[in-house]
């Protein structure tokens, strides 16, 4: 039995535009999805007990016939389900092992579907963990885009890189299309996070953003002002010169409320953390809720969210510089 963990991460900047082929610059956070894994004779048992649908924990054996016994949609079991089933395949394909079987175990500090990148933490995680379970050993590239094959599938196709490189390595990363690498000379960014406890749908926000880019050509000029900024972003990235970055992020979340992404309880926690001295607040991932990252080195945007009603929970949330590990 072997267990590997892997990181969250937000987006500094760039989430939506890099579905597009725009950089952006995800980095990752020191809140880890931690994934056991044992060889069993056949088929796949998950116990995935963070995994609430409508307050239901979910306890389900990964054969998609075998639905559990929970009063939820089936379509939203299965998408739950998919990360886990189709890292299982990527596991099987990597060790040459088709029929082998898995018990999986998941426990996560990263809230779901909240825009800290659970979903990529858990693939990351369990791919590493499947493989060396089976004594197979890869490298976090090839976890990365084993991982990213296992969102481009549940998210049927849309999906970066972008988060499940930054889990697979840690620190910060820039992505654009298959172009991924590390950013140099980043060890200390000051983020805190507030998350409204709530959720949003990454495929629907993703398509929404797809056909006001359609629909719009000055929508399609914002995705590619996103990308400006990035590449505005990245010459400042590592010089210390957190004001810049915190004006791009202040910039960067206006074009994203401006393709709709944003909430009203995310723009409450961006202007309260603003508000409080924060140099830059954003949402991060693909918003409609769940988290914003600020810049602030003092505790005032801290508090400031601890007490904004809408905001569930704030903390801080160190750059992790270490990606996927063994536990
Ligand atoms: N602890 C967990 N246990 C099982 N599945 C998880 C866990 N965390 C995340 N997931 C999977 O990832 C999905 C959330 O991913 P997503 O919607 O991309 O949001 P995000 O990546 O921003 O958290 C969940 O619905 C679930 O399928
Ligand atoms: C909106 C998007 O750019 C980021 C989604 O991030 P998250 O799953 O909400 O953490 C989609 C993607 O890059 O796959
Ligand atoms: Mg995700």
């Amino acid at each position: 039995m072997v267990t590997s963990s892997a990181p969250g991460k937000v987006y500094l900047f760039g989430e939506h535009a890099v579905v597009y082929g725009e950089p952006a610059v995800p980095c990752a956070i020191e809140r880890r999805a931690r994934v056991t894994a044992e060889e069993i004779d056949e088929g796949l048992v998950v116990h995935a007990e963070d995994l609430k649908l409508d307050g239901f924990t979910v306890e389900y054996t990964g054969d998609s016939t075998d639905l559990p016994d929970v009063d939820a949609a089936k379509p939203l079991l299965e998408a739950s389900m998919g990360y886990i089933n189709e890292a299982v395949t990527q596991v099987r394909d990597a060790a040459g092992a088709p029929d082998a079987g898995f018990e999986i175990w998941i426990e996560s500090d990263i809230p779901l579907g909240a825009g800290l990148g659970s979903s990529a933490a858990v693939a990351v995680a369990a791919i590493d963990a499947g493989c060396r379970e089976l004594g197979v050993e890869l490298d976090p590239e090839d976890i990365a885009d084993r991982a990213y094959q296992v969102e481009a599938a549940v998210q049927d196709g849309e999906a970066s890189r972008a988060d499940t490189f930054c889990s697979a390595m840690g620190g910060a990363v820039r992505v654009e299309g298959d172009d991924c690498r590390r950013v140099g000379g980043v060890e200390h960014l000051p983020f805190v996070i507030g998350y409204d406890g709530g959720a949003g749908d990454t495929g629907a926000l993703v398509a929404g953003v797809r056909a006001l880019r359609g629909e719009y050509d000055f929508a399609a000029d914002t995705v590619g002002a996103i990308g400006d900024i990035v590449r505005e972003g990245e010459s400042v990235l590592g010089t210390g010169d957190t004001e810049t970055l915190g004006e791009l992020m202040n910039f960067n979340h206006g074009l994203l409320a401006a393709l709709g992404v944003s909430s009203r309880s995310l723009d409450t926690m961006v202007w309260a953390a603003r508000d409080a001295g924060a140099v830059g607040a954003k949402l991060t991932g693909a918003g409609g809720g769940g988290c914003i990252v600020a810049l602030d080195e003092t505790d005032a945007a801290l508090t400031a969210l601890r007490y904004t009603p809408g905001c569930d929970e704030a903390f801080r949330a160190a750059l992790d510089t270490e990606g996927v590990r063994a536990e």
